[in-house]
């Protein structure tokens, strides 16, 4: 049959092979008493996702066969029924499981006597039932406590299996509302979409189609909106948009959902309308926001205020800084240009400051007199063995781990990551609508500014104690960072806080010409010998299809000149197509890393087939297991399911500090690595990068997508594709993201301009602001009818600084 193929199956648990507890995945035996394909076994072994599942129980389970590589015809479960116990003798027999400490045979009889068969049912609802039973409290507390447990989790997943919601996001769903569940869902199922990763707008409107939610509800018109500026945030990087342009995306999100009809423009609009006066989103001069997102860009601008307006102890003249400078220069045998020792003198006397150069400027060697001659100026030891009792007074952090583990090459001192730093786990968004703790060192050097985007930076930000000093490093042409915003270009565009621009490239090397291309690239100009080569730089001209077999080539001359499968990285925009990253995995894998018979152990992870030796890169951080976002690692061992004690796929992977372990619920952290993104590649560097550049990388083919790439390669880059596809990206600035961060730092510091300043909501005049909402139409809307300022009166942007520990998103 084919394996898609919608099929059933009844049996009774003949065993549970392995049950995973976090995320309740099982694989079971059934024993088959009815199937509806051919099946020409007694057993089945069914994979899926089940609540509380134990031997005996009976189970209908809808899914499809599948053909396992390994292990064969078996049956995946999307959703499955239990046969709930609704005889008296067998409610007796399943009250007296060893789960209900306590409750034996003769208990169990008493209590089925005594309430009936619909014994449990009244039991939760009403525990006093039990009075006269003749249980100790402890016992009856304990027992009504693990009914309820397993009861609701058994009829959350019954009811969410029903609304046809498959059992691994059911159970994804029951983690994060419990016993709570239906009845949050019952009040908003569109919630989903916001609360739980991976519901989509058309899966919530599937369920608020069974419980009869109409197409204008107001619930479904506020989702399909918030779930619209979800995506002009992430995927645009947007802090604000329009009206016209968020109702348009909302359409569209509404067109993908499951009832009809549409509702009208004016419907829609109504409800946008409705959000504003609730202050859920903020209007301001024709742009919108999430409310969160408004918050966010008035705190950063406040708390830096905050920052730099806090005086600094002990106050230095500047003749003792300038000369200590000096020596320190000495001590690290630096010749600082001018702008350098600028940088230097304003750094060590300003509470905030920005450092921003190209590569090879000089930024890390900056950075390395500031720790020098700060130490000096405050006498601080330098050597981490005199603070086993206190905190460093100095703390370094970057965004990603790699980034990281290269201030600690380049310093000689400790340093991590920014969420480490400010004890995120970066697996719970709540935690980024929390205060931070506050940070105790006196200075604070963060590098890789351009990854950090506004909700994080906003958590340092506030967690950074005043009269402490903060100092932000970054290449301002890099990327901007994945999540939403653009902070290192913003708080420079400003203009108000002390900033220095590093131009004179230093790292010369002989023979080395990546940092020039990489700077005159930046300045948007082709270089004349782009397409010739030099000893440390080529290009090869081919088209898109010609890409991957090109760099099978390349890739197997380098491996024989001896470069490692680490040292190589091949760079990519995109990941599908026969150019993209996905597709360069499999080519590359197949040259590095071949399924040869001494290497025969695999384990299937979507596209990737991961072998012991593969190069494979880490996607989250998990401080607990002490590996980060974008850290490369080699699988170093393989335990396939079949092999394994307990029934479970297991790899484990070695990073530079730490080796992890990996089941099968978190392979997704994982990603083969011998190609990576652009974007995952950001602050790492490599000593051989091959780039393909092909036209249908299409509107990835920006100037400092390129930039950014040409950047991440230390010794030898290598391009492939195409001379105008490359002169394409050169020519296309990237777009800006649509923030107002410059414009609320200029408020804070008192240097706005009239025509620039946020209008103030408390000098609009009275009846433009408590005008009643007028029914829009579509036209309307493309005039930008939407009053900028409804609902806002007698609000100031103050009122978002406040405590926002409860809000989230
Ligand atoms: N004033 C200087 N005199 C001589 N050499 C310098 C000077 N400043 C920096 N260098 C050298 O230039 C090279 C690049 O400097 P550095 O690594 O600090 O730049 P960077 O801006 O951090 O580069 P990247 O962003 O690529 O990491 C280093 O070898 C450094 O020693």
């Amino acid at each position: 049959m084919p394996a898609s193929e919608q099929a059933e199956v009844t049996g009774q648990v003949r065993s549970i092979f392995f049950q995973n507890p976090t995320n309740f995945f099982k694989i079971i035996l059934l024993h088959i008493e009815k199937i509806s394909v051919a099946w020409d076994d007694d057993d089945i072994v069914v994979t899926g996702t089940f609540g509380e599942v134990k031997q005996d129980d009976t189970l209908k389970c809808v899914g499809h066969l599948v053909n396992h590589p390994k292990y064969g015809h078996q049956f995946a479960a999307d959703r499955y029924e239990k046969e709930t116990p609704t005889s008296k003798a067998g409610l007796i027999e399943y009250l007296s499981e060893k789960q209900f400490k306590g409750i034996g045979p003769k208990t169990a009889e008493r209590i089925v006597d005594r309430l009936g068969t619909d014994a449990i049912t009244k039991i939760v609802k009403d525990p006093n039932v039990l009075a006269g039973v003749g249980l100790a409290k402890t016992v009856r507390d304990d027992f009504v406590d693990a009914l309820k447990r397993t009861y609701g989790m058994e009829r959350v997943m019954l009811q969410l299996n029903a609304w046809g919601v498959r059992a691994s996001l059911a159970s994804t769903i029951y983690q994060r509302y419990q016993e709570a569940t239906l009845e949050k869902l019952g009040e908003n199922p569109y919630r989903l979409v916001t609360d739980v990763m991976g519901v989509s707008f058309r899966r919530a409107d599937s369920i608020a189609l069974s419980l009869e939610i109409g197409p204008t509800d107001s619930r479904r018109l506020q989702c399909a909106i918030t779930a619209a500026f979800a995506q002009l945030n992430n995927d645009e990087g947007a802090i604000y948009t329009n009206a016209e342009l968020l109702l348009r995306v909302a359409e569209h999100i509404l067109s993908g959902g499951v009832m009809s009809p549409l509702p009208t423009l004016p419907e829609l609009a109504n409800v946008l309308t409705q959000m504003v006066q609730d202050k859920t989103v903020i209007s301001e001069s024709g742009r919108l926001y999430l409310a969160s997102y408004y918050e966010a860009e008035w705190q950063i601008a406040s708390g830096l205020h905050t920052l730099s307006t806090a005086p600094l102890k002990p106050k230095l003249t500047m003749t003792k800084v300038k000369k200590t400078v000096l020596a320190a220069a000495k001590q690290l045998h630096i010749a600082y240009d001018d702008s350098q020792v600028a940088a230097l003198t304003t750094a060590l006397t300003q509470p905030v400051f920005l450092l921003t150069g190209g590569p090879g400027t000089g930024k890390t060697t900056v950075i390395r007199g500031l720790i020098a001659a700060y130490a000096e100026l405050h006498q601080v030891s330098l050597d981490p063995k005199d603070y086993t009792e206190t905190p460093f007074p100095i703390q370094l952090a970057a965004p990603t781990g790699r980034a990281a583990k290269r201030m600690t090459e380049l310093t000689g001192l400790p340093a991590g990551t920014i969420h480490r730093l400010l004890g995120l786990t970066g697996r719970d968004r709540s935690e980024m609508f929390k205060e931070p703790g506050p940070l105790t060192a006196k200075l604070i050097i963060i590098d890789e500014m351009s990854m950090v985007d506004m909700f994080l930076f906003r958590q340092l930000v506030r967690a950074v104690t005043p009269g402490t000093q903060l100092v932000l490093v970054g290449d301002k042409d890099q990327l901007p960072s994945v999540g939403p915003g653009q902070i290192f270009a913003d708080l420079l565009n400003s203009g108000v806080l002390p900033a220095a621009y590093l131009t004179k490239i230093h790292r010369q090397a002989a023979g080395s010409s990546i940092v020039a291309l990489a700077h005159t690239i930046n300045e948007g100009d082709t270089p004349p010998e782009l397409f010739k080569n030099q000893a440390d730089r080529s290009f090869f001209a081919v088209s898109a299809g010609q890409v991957p077999e090109v760099i099978g080539q390349i890739v197997t001359r380098a491996h024989l000149k001896g470069f490692t499968p680490m040292d190589i990285q091949i760079l990519a925009p995109m990941y599908r197509g026969p150019a993209g990253v996905n597709h360069l995995n499999e080519v590359v894998q197949e040259i590095l890393n071949p399924s040869t018979p001494d290497n025969t152990k695999e384990i299937v992870v979507g596209i990737n087939h991961y072998r012991i030796g593969d190069k494979v890169l880490q996607l989250v951080n998990d401080p607990e297991r002490n590996v980060f976002n974008g850290e490369i690692g080699r699988i170093t061992a393989i335990t396939p399911a079949k092999q394994d004690k307990q029934h479970r796929d297991r790899m484990t992977v070695a990073f530079d500090e730490t080796e992890v372990d990996y089941g099968r619920g978190d392979f997704n952290h994982i990603a083969m690595a011998y190609a990576t993104s652009i974007h995952k590649a950001q602050g790492s560097e490599f000593p051989l990068v091959i780039l393909p550049v092909v036209h249908e990388y299409g509107r990835m083919l920006e100037r400092n997508l390129l930039y950014t790439a040409i950047t991440r390669a230390e010794r030898l880059l290598i391009m492939v594709g195409e001379e105008v596809a490359v002169r394409r990206a050169i020519e296309t600035p990237g777009a800006k993201r649509t923030t107002t961060l410059p414009q609320r730092l200029q408020q804070q510091f008192g240097a706005v301009s009239k025509e620039d300043e946020p209008a103030n909501p408390s000098t609009e005049p009275a009846e433009i602001s408590q005008a009643p909402a007028p029914p829009l139409t579509y036209k309307m809307i493309l005039q930008h009818v939407i009053d900028p300022m409804i609902g806002m009166a007698h609000v100031t942007p103050q009122d978002f600084m406040v405590q926002d520990d409860d809000k989230e998103g």
